[in-house]
C-alpha cells in the first residue's frame, strides 16, 4: 500500500511526538544532555590509546560493540575527533569520548578500568619488531606515566611493538612512580594464539574454534614458541608438520608485513586478538570463572622477569600464571632459544627507563 501524503505527515507527528523532549516534574524541560545516559549504563571504563591507528580504529569500533563496556575513551595525537564522530553514531551502549594530544591525556585516563595501549610505529618490510624500539619505547613510556599519574588501578594491555621489550618499559615506569602491580600489566600475544589456531586448524582440516594451542614465550621470531604437543583436542602431529607450523606461526607478522608491502603490519586481525584479550579482562573483573588466555606477564615460570604462557583473569587483574606443562625435546631447545633472545630484549626495555 502506498503511503498518502497526510499519512505520512501523520507518523512523522507521532513520531516527533514520541521524541519530544521528557518533561520534568516541575514542568521544565530535559536539556539534550540530561535526556541520555551519558556512560550512566552498568559497565566498564575502557580507553584506547593510539585509537586513530590502523589497529586503533577497528579495535574502537568492535569495543564500542562490546556490551561489557560503558564508556570508551579514544586518545590519540591524531584524528581523534573524527574516529569518535564516526563511531558515536553506532547504536550500541557504550558512549564514545574523543580525546587529542597531550594535554587532553589526564581527562582520557581518569576513572579507567582498563586502558589498552597501540600507539607506535607498525613494522615495514626488512624490519623486526626491535627496530621500533627507538620510536616506541618513548611513547609506550610517556603514556604509562600518565596511566601511573591517573589511573594507577587500571589493567593495562600492551600492544606496541617489541612487546618483548615495551612491557617492561611499563614495569619500570610504574615501579617508579610508586604504582607498580604486576597483576594489572599484560602484553597483548593474542594474535600469536589466534594464528596458531587457524594454521593449526587448517593442516588438522577442522574449524579453528575447535582448536586451542598455548603459544608461550614472547611475541618477536623465535621467542613466539607454540607448545603443539599441547594442543586441545590432542592431536599428532609429523616431524615435518611441526617445523611448518613453528615457523609460520613464528613469523606470522612478517608474513603481513611482506603482503602489506609497506603500507604497515597486522591491523584488522589484531584488532581482533585485542578485542579478544580486552574482552577476557572485562569478564575477568566482571568476576566469571575460568577466563583463561596467554599473555605476556611478569613471571617466575623460569628465570626471566617477563614470560607469556596461560593466564587466568579475575577480578585482581591476572590470579594465576600457568607452568609450562610438559615439553617434549623439540620445545625444550625452542625455549633455550626463545630465553635467550627475550633476555636482551627485557633488559633493553628495563635500561631504557633506568638509564
Ligand atoms: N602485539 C601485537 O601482537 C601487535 C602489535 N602491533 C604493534 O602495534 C603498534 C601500532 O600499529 P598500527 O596501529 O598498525 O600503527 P599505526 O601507525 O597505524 O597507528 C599508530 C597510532 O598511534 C598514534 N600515536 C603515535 N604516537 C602517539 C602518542 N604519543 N600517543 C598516542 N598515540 C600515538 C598514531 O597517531 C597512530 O594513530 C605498532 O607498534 C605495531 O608493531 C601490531 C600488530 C600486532
Ligand atoms: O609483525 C609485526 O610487526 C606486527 C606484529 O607484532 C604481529 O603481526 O604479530
Amino acid at each position: 500500500m502506498q503511503c498518502s501524503e497526510q499519512t505520512t505527515s501523520f507518523r512523522i507527528a507521532r513520531i516527533s511526538a514520541h521524541l519530544r523532549p521528557p518533561q520534568r516534574e516541575d514542568g521544565g524541560i530535559l536539556s539534550r544532555g540530561n535526556c541520555r545516559a551519558k556512560g550512566g549504563a552498568p559497565g566498564f571504563k575502557v580507553a584506547i590509546l593510539g585509537a586513530s591507528g590502523g589497529i586503533g580504529q577497528p579495535l574502537s569500533m568492535l569495543m564500542k560493540m562490546n556490551p561489557l563496556v560503558s564508556v570508551l575513551h579514544l586518545y590519540d595525537v591524531a584524528n581523534t575527533p573524527g574516529v569518535t564522530a564516526d563511531l558515536s553514531h553506532m547504536d550500541t551502549t557504550a558512549v564514545v569520548r574523543g580525546f587529542l594530544g597531550k594535554e587532553q591525556l589526564e581527562s582520557a585516563l581518569v576513572g579507567m578500568d582498563l586502558v589498552i595501549i597501540p600507539a607506535g610505529v607498525p613494522r615495514k618490510p626488512g624490519m623486526t619488531r626491535d627496530d621500533l624500539f627507538k620510536i616506541n619505547a618513548g611513547i609506550v613510556q610517556s603514556l604509562c606515566e600518565g596511566v601511573a599519574k591517573f589511573c594507577p588501578r587500571a589493567i593495562v594491555n600492551i600492544i606496541s611493538n617489541p612487546v618483548n621489550s615495551t612491557v617492561a618499559i611499563a614495569a619500570e615506569v610504574f615501579k617508579r612512580a610508586g604504582v607498580y602491580n604486576p597483576k594489572l600489566l599484560m602484553g597483548v600475544t593474542t594474535l600469536d594464539v589466534a594464528r596458531a589456531n587457524t594454521f593449526v586448524a587448517e593442516v588438522l582440516g577442522v574449524d579453528p574454534k575447535a582448536v586451542n594451542v598455548p603459544v608461550v614465550g614472547g611475541h618477536a621470531g623465535v621467542t613466539i614458541l607454540p607448545l603443539l604437543s599441547q594442543v586441545q583436542p590432542s592431536c599428532y602431529f609429523t616431524k615435518q608438520e611441526v617445523e611448518y607450523l613453528t615457523n609460520r606461526i613464528q613469523n606470522g607478522g612478517t608474513e603481513v608485513v611482506e603482503a602489506k608491502a609497506g603500507a604497515g603490519s597486522a591491523t584488522l586481525s589484531m584488532a581482533y586478538a585485542a578485542v579478544k584479550y580486552a574482552d577476557a579482562c572485562l569478564r575477568g573483573l566482571r568476576g566469571d570463572a575460568d577466563v583463561i588466555e596467554c599473555a605476556f606477564v611478569a613471571s617466575e615460570v623460569t628465570e626471566l622477569p617477563f614470560f607469556a604462557t596461560k593466564v587466568q583473569l579475575g577480578r585482581g587483574g591476572i590470579e594465576v600464571v600457568f607452568p609450562l606443562g610438559p615439553l617434549n625435546e623439540y620445545e625444550r631447545a625452542g625455549l633455550e632459544q626463545a630465553k635467550k633472545e627475550l633476555k636482551a630484549s627485557i633488559e633493553k626495555g628495563i635500561s631504557f627507563v633506568r638509564n
